[in-house]
């Protein structure tokens, strides 16, 4: 279990961590096995059913209809404290990467914030950069998928517009894990045709 659970620990983070520095963004799908984003959705679902989920916001004064035009995701918070089996394995991945994004491009990364997102049918989430105008403290997006067999004719993908490169579409691909720097990358989830389901957050240097 402890040697399985290492090797798990111990994935290709060099390309992850070259592509980040190089391009400003980087993907993966050999962070997370399939049996693992299984658990990882399990656990969405039962959160999903438990009613832990709330609608996401914009802006302090924004309304209803302004958020959704702007973003329809639904959210669950990940709480550190209370993450067990699988939600601790996946916060412990995280610490690796973090750890080698802090030794090989001294970002400074302190800790990592995120949760469950559900899209419903329908939603999107428009163009954005990660980084709040008051709050400058994320510094890395991460986003792991965590729907089987995701359909190119779902739409529903993440668009990358990073400076002086070509857009860049990614699927929301089972396992696949996206990430980029939270201040100058701008990005929008298209809209999804079918439930899209993934754990997205940031890390941060406060
Ligand atoms: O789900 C994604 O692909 C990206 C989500 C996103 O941009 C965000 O929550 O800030
Ligand atoms: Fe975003």
């Amino acid at each position: 279990m402890n040697s399985n659970r290492s090797s798990r620990l111990q994935p290709n983070l060099d390309g992850l961590v070259d592509a980040l520095a190089r391009q400003g963004w980087g993907v993966t799908d050999s962070l997370v096995d399939g049996e693992q984003s299984a658990r990882l959705r399990r656990r969405l679902r039962y959160r999903l059913k438990s009613g832990s989920f709330r609608d996401a916001a914009v802006g302090r004064a924004a309304t209803r209809a302004r958020v959704r035009a702007v973003r329809g995701d639904r959210l669950c918070w990940l709480n550190d404290t209370a993450a067990r089996g699988t939600e601790r394995l996946w916060l412990d991945q995280l610490e690796q990467l973090r750890l080698a994004l802090n030794q090989s491009l001294f970002l400074g990364l302190r800790h990592w914030e995120g949760h469950y997102a559900v899209y419903p049918p329908g939603a999107h989430y428009e163009r954005h950069v990660d980084r709040f105008r008051d709050d400058d403290a994320r510094v890395v997006s991460t986003v792991l998928y965590l729907n089987p067999s995701w359909r190119a004719e779902w739409g529903g993908q993440l668009r990358l517009y990073p400076e002086g490169q070509a857009v860049q579409d990614v699927e929301p691909a089972v396992g696949r894990f996206v990430c980029f720097m939270s201040a100058n990358l701008p990005h929008e989830v298209l809209t999804t045709h079918h439930e899209r389901l993934s754990i997205v957050g940031w890390f941060r240097r406060d």
